[in-house]
Formats: structure tokens, sequence, C-alpha cells
């Protein structure tokens, strides 16, 4: 059996069926299996968790019972065949065919049959199977269209216009480039371009961050350079959230919701190890990761705690320069590399976010000295969760004010969508 095509669906099971996060899964997946093309396992598992409500559409249109009837195992055969015959040039219509009946004996015994037919019968009518009518219905049409639940659609829908929505829904589709941070404790920029074209990387400079960098090429984990702490890779737009907060060398910062700690080490890396910060989080376990990243970059001025940023720890107010919020949320704006939130449901715990939000930044308000500075991020683009939590919070919080916010989009700045908000308090308060 193609080793590709078997990592690729063992990823996607352990996606659908084990809820697991794909990039982890996937990672998994490739050490078992090693596949002997990771960049079309890559495509076809992204393809089809990108296009799944689409795919489900097409599957639903061919199967009388429907998408929703179909086992874990069967659906997932016939999303990597549908995918296969609709978007991947490289791969023959045989292939995809016959390739996807071999997996369905291994993996579904007895319905091979029906694979088989499913995805042949796609063949014969696909030039007559239609996206639901956009008259009638633009939010369903955009839902199976873009492949994202229905309630992104209208949330989005109530802030831009329908045009604009429809490029963020694309842009959101789209393979994010490979961005590293470089690590100025050990390396100058010049000479991390230079080592890594040497190694044969192909490498742009970032667009909105000095220390970011585009790189191509693969394995980008595996080389010396990254185990020597030389960079890491991070969206630039977590690269802003530590420029906008501006670190001086000296200052004492906290970090409140750390980990896994890419911010925190950004942060670290442009206070030259001078100062300190005070990395924490709710989860000790997640804080280990924080000190395994300090180790690899040589960072020494990070000590990290457990605690819960609802409370307040009554021995750090008004002690920091510095306090960041990067907290908790729905993350609509990291679809690009974790497509299964485009399909989550508007949950009970998801409308209690904007609430959880706010009393993260109330009680972490309390730690910025007079004069000092306040930042606010999020990865989503959602204003219940990102300009209605400050708005709330500088209701009630006079001694703040909002020096700049930015909504960072994938379809206009071409990162992640983040929102990141500075504040400062009053240094007349004493
Ligand atoms: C967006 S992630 C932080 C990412 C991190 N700043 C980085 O750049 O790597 C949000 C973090 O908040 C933590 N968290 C959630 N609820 C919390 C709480 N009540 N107190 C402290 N941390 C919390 C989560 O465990 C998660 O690690």
């Amino acid at each position: 059996m193609d080793a590709n095509r078997k990592t690729a669906y063992l990823t996607l099971m352990d996606v659908e069926s084990k809820k697991s996060y794909s990039n982890i899964a996937l990672n998994h997946q490739i050490i078992c299996n090693r596949p002997d093309s990771r960049r079309f396992v890559r495509e076809l598992v992204y393809g089809v968790l990108e296009n799944k409500l689409l795919l489900d559409y097409y599957i639903s249109l061919l199967v009388p019972s429907g998408a929703d009837s179909l086992k874990a195992s069967d659906k997932t055969i016939l999303r990597m065949g549908l995918y296969q015959l609709g978007y991947m040039d490289s791969v023959p219509e045989y292939a995809a065919v016959n390739e996807s009946v071999i997996l369905a004996k291994r993996y579904c015994r007895g319905r091979d049959g029906f694979i088989n037919g499913v995805l042949r019968n796609y063949l014969n009518q696909r030039l007559s199977l239609k996206l639901p009518d956009r008259a009638e219905d633009e939010v369903r049409h955009l839902s199976i269209r873009y492949s994202y639940a229905p309630w992104i659609i209208e949330l989005w829908l109530e802030q831009y216009k329908t045009e604009f929505v429809e490029e963020l829904l694309k842009a959101g589709n789209e393979t994010p480039p490979m961005t590293i941070r470089l690590n100025w404790l050990r390396i100058i920029k010049e000479d991390l371009i230079r080592v890594l074209e040497d190694k044969g990387y192909e490498v742009e400079d970032g667009t909105l961050c000095q220390n970011a960098l585009h790189v191509k090429g693969s394995d980008l984990l595996g080389t010396d350079m990254y185990k020597q702490g030389l960079f890491s890779v991070q969206d630039e737009s977590s690269m802003l959230v530590a420029e906008k907060l501006d670190p001086k060398h000296g200052d004492l910062v906290m970090d409140v919701c750390a980990a896994p700690g890419g911010k925190t080490m950004a942060i670290a890396e442009r206070m030259n190890n001078t100062g300190k910060i005070i990395a924490s989080d709710i989860y000790r376990r997640k804080l280990d990761l924080v000190d395994k990243e300090a180790e690899r970059l040589g960072v020494k001025n990070v000590e990290t705690r457990s605690w819960d940023a609802t409370r307040v720890e009554s021995s750090m107010v008004q002690k920091a320069d510095r306090v960041l919020v990067d907290a908790p949320c729905s993350g609509l704006g990291v679809v690009r590399r974790k497509p299964e939130i485009k399909y989550k449901e508007k949950s009970h715990e998801m409308e209690l976010l904007p609430k959880k939000q706010l009393a993260i930044l109330s009680a972490s308000s309390q730690y910025v000295k007079p004069g000092g500075t306040l930042l606010y991020s999020t990865c989503t683009i959602n204003p219940y969760e990102n300009q209605r939590v400050i708005a709330d919070f500088l209701k009630k919080n006079t001694s703040f004010k909002k020096e700049e916010a930015i909504q960072l989009l994938p379809n206009v700045n071409g990162s992640d969508g983040f929102f990141i908000c500075v504040m400062k308090k009053d240094d007349s308060l004493v």
C-alpha cells in the first residue's frame, strides 16, 4: 500500500475520530509510517481538512443517505479520493480511484465496491454537480464553497462587506508561509540568512517585523541550526505582539497566559537576557515547554509559575513595567494552520470566552506600574473577543488609555489573524 496515502488516512482519522490537532497527528503519523513524500501527505491532509464541508456536500449529492450516514473510515477515504480527483492535478484519475479502493480493502473491509462506485459516479457526474444557490442562501453558499461553519460567516458578515468576507475566507484556506524569528541572542540576521542559504533554503525578509524571515525548504526543525537555537518558527503576527509590547532592558514583564512560550521567548530575545519575565499559565505541564524552549534558545531571564490569571496575585500588584495578556480565544485567525477550527460549533464554552478574557485582563491589569504598558492580544477575528472586551475593560478601568489597536487579517497582512491592543496606565497615580 502507498505509504503516503496511508499516512494521510491515519492522520485524518486521528483528527476525525480522536479530535487530535492536525499538526500533532500529522507529525506523529509521519514518524510512524515514514512516507516518501511529506509534501504529498501534507497537501492531501490539509486539502481534505480545508475543504471538508465542500467534499461532504459532494458526497451527499452522490450518496442518497448523505455523508453523515457514513462511518468515519468510509467518509475519510471518500473525502481523500474526491480531493485527489477534484484538486490534485498531479494525481491521475485512475490512481486516485485505485488507491482509494486499496485503502478501503485494508481499513473498511467489504466497502471497496461502494467506494469505487461513488468515486466513479463523481467522475461521470462532476460537471452537473452544483453548489447551493447563492441568491437563495448566501451564508450556506459561502459555508459550503469555502468550508466554514455558517456562524463564522455570519459573524464576519456583521463586520465586513461580502466581497471582503469572501477574500478573508479564501485567505484562510491558503497555505501560510514558513516564517521564522531569528534569535538575536545567538546570531545576527545576515549570518542566519547565510547559513540557511548555504544549506539550500530560500530566504526572504519578513513583511511586518525586522526579526522575521520567510523560508522555503523542508525539515527546518530537524536541522542543527534549529537545535542550536538560532531561530524559532513563529508567525509574524505573534512577533508583532512582542514588538508592540516594546520591552526595555531591565524591565519586569509579566506574561500571564504564556504557554507554550512563543511570545515569552520573543520578548526575552528583545530584552537581551536582562531584567525578568514572569511567564505564568494555568497548566504547569504546559510551562515545561516554556522552560525547554528557554534552554534551547539560551534565554536566562524567564521564571515560570503556574497560576490562574483570573485571580490577582497580591504580591505583584503595581510591580510590572509591562504586562502581556495573550488570552485564550476562539482561534479564528489561525485557521490556515488549524483548519479544524473552521468547523467548531458555536458552543457555550465559546460564548463564555469574552467573560473569561475580561476577567483575565482586569485581574492582570493590576500588576501594571503607573506609567506601564498593558497589552491584550488574541489570535482571533471576533469583535466580541477583541474590541468589545477592550471597550468593557476601559469603561471600568479609567486609569488605562488605549494607545493603539490593530486587527491583522490574512487577506490584508498575509499573516495570521491577530488582535493587538496596547494600553498605557496613567503615571500620575502613584
Ligand atoms: C493563546 S494561548 C497562549 C500562547 C502563548 N502566549 C504563546 O505565545 O505561545 C492561551 C494560554 O492561556 C492559558 N490559559 C487559559 N486559561 C487561563 C487562566 N485562567 N489563567 C492562566 N492561563 C490560562 C492556556 O493554557 C494557553 O496556554
